[in-house]
Formats: structure tokens, sequence, C-alpha cells
């Protein structure tokens, strides 16, 4: 099969048009995000330097050789910027590198008028491109589950091919009369770079995607004000927490916080400071909760917390949680919490729980608020796990 390097060349020219326009479209479409920016002025950097390079044909020099290769480094340097903005890294002076480093060697006859030398540099330039994408595109593993390593493979053959070119493309002139392509190697680097840019414009909009899709199933779990999160987010870590405690055979533990005459702090202080509170007193308890605790807002000025630990446990830590909070005064606005606690020894339901931590917290309430009242049963149960009556 022999691959003609005209027929190729128009093709690129029409990918990269095409691509540029699909991606241009997407970044209006996504409210400008600076990641689909960045990729669009990259593809668009791209298109010009591949045309710039078709001039070779007219027998020119300085447009295909000087301004085309910057023209490419620059796209390098704004996917380079995409990847980094993506990663939450900022973007620094380091895109402009190669550009900089190429139009310099070009002052340079030795370098400008040999064609090896530039393929070998060309070749160095994009390696060192690749490969800080690659280390970007890591810093974004934890946010992308599904897109990362289709991302990953696909920048790896990017890079191989740019290595391996380095030991086969000997530089040799196209021996076509007019010849678009430096050397007799051109028609493969074409060729990859159209299966490249197909690839990346479709992995970067996924990344794009799958971020976006976890962004709003974050948001759809947080509370907005507190940023902790909110029931909904509870109820689906209590029933992995249920499954876990069966199978350890651990006790849960459910703690539930209501802030004290919170309505009479909005009366008192306004509306902004018993918000002020409310995120004061999340501070306070996820500073004093173990980690592996889940704390979330229930609504209003009632929060919830659930653990893997025993009774005494948690009523130790609840009181700390009550006496921290009672210490607590954001903007000089004193504030208490009732605590009610309920904990299973095992087979643990979380919506009995739930119930028995709630009847504690309404006893916490009757008897005068800023304590922490556990949940006890004349019963003789099974499975929940109560205190001695307190009288
Ligand atoms: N600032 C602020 N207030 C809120 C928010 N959500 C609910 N509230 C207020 O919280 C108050 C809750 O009042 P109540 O249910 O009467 O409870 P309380 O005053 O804390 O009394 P006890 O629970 O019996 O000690 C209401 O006044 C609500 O308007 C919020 O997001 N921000």
């Amino acid at each position: 099969m022999s691959l003609d390097v005209y027929t190729l060349f128009i093709c690129e020219l029409a990918v990269l048009a095409f691509l540029s326009i699909v991606m241009l479209f997407a970044w209006s479409g996504s409210q400008y995000d600076r990641v689909l920016g960045f990729t669009s002025a990259a593809l668009v950097m791209i298109l010009i330097a591949v045309f710039l390079s078709s001039l070779r044909t007219l027998g020119l020099q300085f447009l295909p050789v000087g301004l085309g290769n910057i023209m490419l480094l620059l796209g390098y340097g704004m996917l380079l910027n995409a990847f980094r903005v993506f990663a939450g890294q900022p973007c620094g002076y380091s895109w402009l590198g190669g550009a900089l480093l190429w139009a310099l060697l070009c002052l340079f006859p030795a370098f400008y008028y040999s064609l090896p030398k530039r393929i070998i540099v060309s070749c160095l330039l994009c390696i060192i491109y690749i490969a800080a994408l690659i280390q970007s595109l890591s810093r974004s593993r934890s946010a992308l589950r599904i897109t990362f390593w289709p991302a990953r493979l696909l920048l790896w053959i990017h890079l191989c091919f740019h290595v391996l070119r380095i030991f086969l493309d000997q530089g040799s002139v196209s021996p076509l009369r007019g010849a678009i392509g430096g050397s007799t190697f051109s028609v493969y680097v074409i060729m990859e770079s159209i299966l490249f840019v197909i690839g990346l414009t479709f992995t970067i909009m996924a990344m794009v995607n799958e971020r976006t899709q976890i962004k709003y199933k974050q948001a759809s779990l947080l509370d907005p004000l507190t940023g902790v999160w909110n029931r909904r987010a509870l109820f689906i870590r209590a029933e992995k927490l249920e499954a876990r405690c069966l199978q350890h055979n651990a006790p849960l533990s459910v703690i539930l916080f209501d802030l004290d005459h919170f309505k009479s702090i909005n009366d008192r202080y306004g509306h902004v400071q018993g918000d002020r509170v409310l995120i004061d007193f999340c501070q306070v308890t996820m500073a004093a909760l173990p980690a592996d605790a889940y704390f979330s807002r229930l609504g209003g000025e009632e929060f919830a917390a659930i653990l893997i630990s025993s009774a005494p446990n948690t009523y130790a830590l609840s009181e700390r949680i009550r006496l921290a909070v009672q210490r607590s005064a954001p903007n000089n606005v004193n504030y208490s919490v009732s605590i009610g606690i309920a904990t299973a020894r095992r087979k643990p339901q979380f919506a009995n729980l739930m119930v028995a931590a709630d009847e504690a917290l309404y006893r916490a309430k009757a008897r005068g608020r800023n304590r922490v009242e556990a949940f006890f049963s004349d019963e003789p149960a099974d499975t929940m796990e109560w205190y001695p009556r307190q009288t």
C-alpha cells in the first residue's frame, strides 16, 4: 500500500478545520470552559502550522520551517495549558518555551538549513511537551475514573511515535518535485498526526464531560451553605457503612445534633450571623470527628454524623463536641448544641438508629438543652446498645 502525501495533507487540513469548528462550538456551549478554549486554540494553531508547512511546495523556507514550526509548538503549548487548567494548575510561561527555543535556533544557519537537525529538535521538543501533558494528566487522575486511561494511552502512543521518529526518520529530503513533506518519512508523520488530533479532541471532550458530571453529582450531595454532605449523601453512605459493620461485626453509631434556640440567634443577630453560626458549628464538629465519620446537614439547624464506634466512645466524642461548641463564639455569638446518640452493636439498621437517636435528642431538649443524651430502652433488645437509664 502506498500513501499519497498530497492526499494525506489535504485530509489533515480538512480534519483539523472540522475539529477546530467542533471544539469552538463545544467551547462556547460550555460557557467558555478554559480547557476547551485552550484546546480550540491548539487545534487552530496546528491547522495554521500544517497549512504553512505546505508552502514548502513553493520553495519557501521561512514560512514552513520557521513560522510553521513555531505555530506547531505554540499549539502544543496551548494543549499544555488545557491539561494544566484541567488539573487546577497555573498556566505559567512554559507553554511558550518550545516556540521561543525554535525561533532562537532558526537564527543559526547550521540548524535552519539542516533537515535532520530540525527533525531531531522538533521530535525532542514534542516529547518534552507530551511528557508534560502526561504529568499534568496524572494530577487529574482522582477526578477522572473513566477517561484517564484512554487519555494516557493516547499520549503515550504519541510520545513513542516521536521517539521512534528520531531513529527512523533519516531526514532524507523527499524526492518528489515540490514536495509538501520535508522528508520521505513525512507520510507517516501526517497519518499519525491525523489520528492523534482526532483521538485527542474526543478524549478532551470526554474528560471535560466526565468532570462536569462528577461536579454535578457532588453538588447534588453537598449542602451549599456549609459545604458538608447533605441528607441524601448521608443515606447513601449509611447503606455502605451498614454493610461494612455487618461484615466486620462492628458497632455503628448515629449522632444527631440540633442547635439550641437557633431561631432566637437569627432574630437577635440576623440571618447572616445565623449562617455564620451554622458554618462555625460544622467546622468545630468536623475538627472533632474522626476522619472516617460521615457528617451531614439534615436541614435547618439539624445535623447528623454516622460512624463505626462503640457506645462509650461515641458518648465521649459527643461530649467533646458539645464542649467545643460551647467554647466557640463566632463574632462573639455564643451558642450551644443538644445531642442525641444511638449505637447498634450488631446487625445495625440505620433507619432504626436514626429513630433511636432522635428520641435521645428529644430528651436532651426536654432536659434543658446543651447536653448529650443516649438512647436507652427498657425492652431487652439484642442489637441496640443502650446506656443505664439516666435520672
Ligand atoms: N440563618 C439560617 N437560619 C436557618 C437556616 N435554616 C433554618 N434556619 C432557621 O432555624 C430556625 C429553627 O428554629 P426552631 O426549629 O424553632 O428551633 P430552635 O429555635 O433552634 O429551638 P430548639 O431547637 O427548640 O432549641 C428557624 O428560625 C429557621 O428559620 C439557615 O440556613 N440559615
